[in-house]
C-alpha cells in the first residue's frame, strides 16, 4: 500500500542552525503529518547567537524551483517566509501567480526577534503592493504590524485598527501577533480579523525562555499544513496557536544562547 499525506510548499531562507526559516517550516510540516517541499530564496548563516551572513539565491534557480514542483507535485497550500528584497518578492509573486499552488500564508519577515533585517528597507512597498494583496493569511508580529500599517501600537484598539488596514492592502485573514517583550505578562495574545470581517482574540499562557527561535515561521507552517488539509481557517489558526505554545512550553537544549522551539513537544498532538 502507498501513503498518502497533503503536500504543502515553504518559499523561505534557509537558516543554517535549523531553528527557523525553511528548517523550522519543514520540523511544522512534519509534526502535522503534512509532506513539505521547498523552494529557497536565500541562506543565511547563523547560529543561536545570530545570523552572521546571507545571501539571496539567484532569481533563474527560483524560477526552476518553482517549474519542477509545478511539473510533478500537488502543492495544496504554501507559505513564504525570508524574501530578501524586492527583485526576490517579484520573482515569487509572478511564479506563485503561474502556479496552483492552493492557499498562500504571508509570513512578512522583515526582522527576526534578535534584531537581524532579513527583508531590505527598499522593498517594504513592493511587499505592500504585489506580496500581500496575495496573501490568503498574513501573519505579522508586532513590530511587522507596525512597519507595515505605518502605526505605533500602544492598545488593543490600535491592532485592531491596524489589521483592518492590512486587510484593506488586501490580505483576506489576519492574525497579527501581539507583543511578548514585558517578561511579567502572564498571556500573550495575538488578534485575528477573518476574512468575514469576524475578529477575536487568541490567548495562551507566556512561557520565559530564550528558546524562542522560529516562532514565527512555526505558526504559519502550521496554518499552511491545516490549510493544505482542508481545515476551515479559524480552526487553522486556533490549532497553530496552540502549536506553537506547546512547543515553546517544553524547551530543549539546543546551542549556546537562543535556541530553537521543541516541535517534538506538539507533534501529534490533538489541538482542538
Ligand atoms: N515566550 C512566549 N510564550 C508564549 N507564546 C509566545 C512566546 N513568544 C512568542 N509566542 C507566540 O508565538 C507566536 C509567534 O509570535 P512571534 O514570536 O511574535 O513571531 P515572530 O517569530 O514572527 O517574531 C505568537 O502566537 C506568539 O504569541
Ligand atoms: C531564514 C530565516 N527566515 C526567517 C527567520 C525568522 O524567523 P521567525 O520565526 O519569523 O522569527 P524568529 O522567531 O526566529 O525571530 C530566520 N531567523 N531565518
Amino acid at each position: 500500500m502507498v501513503n498518502s499525506y497533503p503536500q504543502a510548499l515553504t518559499i523561505a531562507g534557509s537558516d543554517s542552525d535549523g531553528s527557523a526559516g525553511m528548517q523550522a517550516d519543514l520540523h511544522t510540516f512534519f509534526a502535522r503529518h503534512v509532506y513539505g517541499a521547498s523552494v529557497m530564496t536565500a541562506c543565511v548563516a547563523g547560529n543561536s547567537y545570530g545570523i552572521h551572513a546571507s545571501v539571496p539565491m539567484p532569481t533563474d534557480f527560483i524560477d526552476q524551483e518553482f517549474k519542477d514542483l509545478a511539473d510533478d507535485y500537488h502543492i495544496r497550500a504554501a507559505k513564504t517566509g525570508m524574501l530578501a528584497d524586492s527583485e526576490l518578492i517579484n520573482t515569487v509573486v509572478k511564479n506563485y501567480q503561474a502556479a496552483d499552488f492552493g492557499p498562500l500564508v504571508v509570513d512578512p519577515v522583515i526582522m527576526t526577534k534578535h534584531g537581524n533585517q532579513l527583508l531590505e528597507e527598499s522593498a517594504f512597498n513592493t511587499l505592500r503592493t504585489n506580496l500581500i494583496p496575495l496573501a490568503t493569511v498574513l501573519t505579522p508580529n508586532f513590530f511587522e504590524v507596525e512597519k507595515i500599517a505605518e502605526m505605533t501600537i500602544s492598545s488593543d484598539a490600535d491592532m485592531e485598527k491596524a489589521a483592518h488596514k492590512l486587510q484593506d492592502m488586501g490580505a483576506k485573514n489576519i492574525i497579527a501577533k501581539g507583543s511578548h517583550a514585558d517578561p511579567h505578562q502572564t498571556v500573550v495574545k495575538d488578534f485575528v480579523l477573518l476574512a468575514s470581517g469576524e475578529s477575536f482574540w487568541l490567548s495562551e499562557p507566556y512561557h520565559e525562555t530564550d528558546r524562542v527561535n522560529g516562532t514565527g515561521d512555526s505558526l504559519s507552517a502550521c496554518i499552511t499544513a491545516e490549510l493544505a488539509k482542508g481545515t476551515p481557517m479559524k480552526h487553522a489558526i486556533e490549532i497553530a496557536k496552540q502549536f506553537v505554545n506547546a512547543a515553546i512550553g517544553s524547551p530543549i537544549e539546543v546551542g549556546h544562547k537562543f535556541g530553537p522551539v521543541n516541535h517534538w513537544a506538539a507533534m501529534d498532538r490533538d489541538f482542538s
